[in-house]
């Protein structure tokens, strides 16, 4: 049976809860209005209807077109801002050691979801509780509660599109210990090149300028250089979606081997490629329009 500790924080048996979110919901936020747009028509078509004459001339052609498109404009539902729902009340728990993969369709959000859980978007209603790391009990700690700094060394996101900045390999694994939340962490050379002999690379692959890499490449560097400031979750956006089979298979395994490694792990999976690492799942979750179910 589930025991509630504090808020935020349950036994599951032979697994501790790492991090759990609890009845969040996102609303888009809408910056442009149709009557903006409406406002935009109606300046264009002003100034056009004061000179036509010929029908044929270019500037009754654009009339034409541009009555047409404030037709369009206007046939769309105009959603008040805050109204469209991304994420819809969604509750769930991420088990230490464990593999959770969620999948949906397109424009599902999943993405939105991950970048919530990682504190890089505003949620409308909700909780996200991450287990205290310093503490050997049941403690959480609530993402409302924590710098954002602070909670991104330990809910960190594996973006669908690596962003690299100019120079070596070596110089963007170092970045991170220029910031104050890694200072206290030790650049690791002798990690890296391990690493890379299961990526079966060796060590000349840290002088590579990143301007040369390929996309596979490119998001191998980004694996490294999260993996190695050992945050306790690791969230994935479609991590292997740029790669070919082999580099995708060894990316597969280092995440493996990193979350096997220390018991306070664990991975959020966003895939649509269900082969890679779906037979690896402990978890399924589906999303559908906001909403999130357990498949098992
Ligand atoms: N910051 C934002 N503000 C408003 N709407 C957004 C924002 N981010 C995403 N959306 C919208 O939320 C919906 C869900 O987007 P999301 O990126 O989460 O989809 P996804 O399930 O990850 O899709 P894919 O599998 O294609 O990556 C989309 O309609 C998108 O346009």
């Amino acid at each position: 049976m589930s025991v509630l500790h504090n808020k935020g924080v349950v036994d599951k048996g032979e697994f501790e809860v790492m991090l759990t979110f609890e009845n969040i919901w996102v609303h888009s936020r809408r910056t442009a209005t149709s009557s903006s747009s409406d406002n935009a028509s109606n300046n264009v078509s002003n100034s056009v209807t004061s000179v036509q004459t010929n029908p044929f001339t270019p500037s009754n052609i654009y009339q034409k077109w541009s009555d047409k498109l404030r037709k369009t404009v206007r046939s769309d539902p105009i959603l008040p801002a805050d109204k469209r729902v991304l994420i819809n009340g969604v509750t769930g728990t991420l088990l230490s050691g464990q593999v959770t993969v969620l999948t949906g369709s397109s424009g599902s959000g999943k993405s939105v979801l991950l970048r919530v859980l990682a504190g890089l978007l505003p949620m409308s209603n909700g909780d996200v509780y991450l287990k205290n790391d310093a503490s050997n009990v049941n403690a959480s700690q609530s993402i409302h509660d924590t710098l954002p700094t602070q909670w991104r060394t330990q809910v960190a996101l594996l973006a669908q599109h690596p962003q690299l900045l100019e120079g070596s390999v070596i110089d963007n694994l170092k970045t991170p210990y220029r910031l104050q939340a890694h200072q206290h962490l030790d650049f690791d050379i002798d990690w890296h090149i391990a690493q890379l002999e299961r990526l079966q690379r060796n060590a000349d692959f840290l002088q590579q300028d990143t301007y040369h890499l390929s996309g596979g490449e490119r998001q191998l560097v980004n694996t490294l250089r999260l993996l190695q400031l050992n945050p306790q979750v690791l969230l994935l956006d479609e991590p292997t979606a740029a790669l070919d089979i082999d580099t995708s298979a060894q990316l597969v395994q280092l995440l493996l081997s990193w979350l096997q490694l220390d018991t306070q792990r664990t991975l959020l999976w966003v895939t649509h490629d269900t082969q890679d690492i779906m037979p690896l799942a402990n978890h399924h979750w589906h999303m559908q329009a906001g909403v999130l179910t357990e498949v098992f």
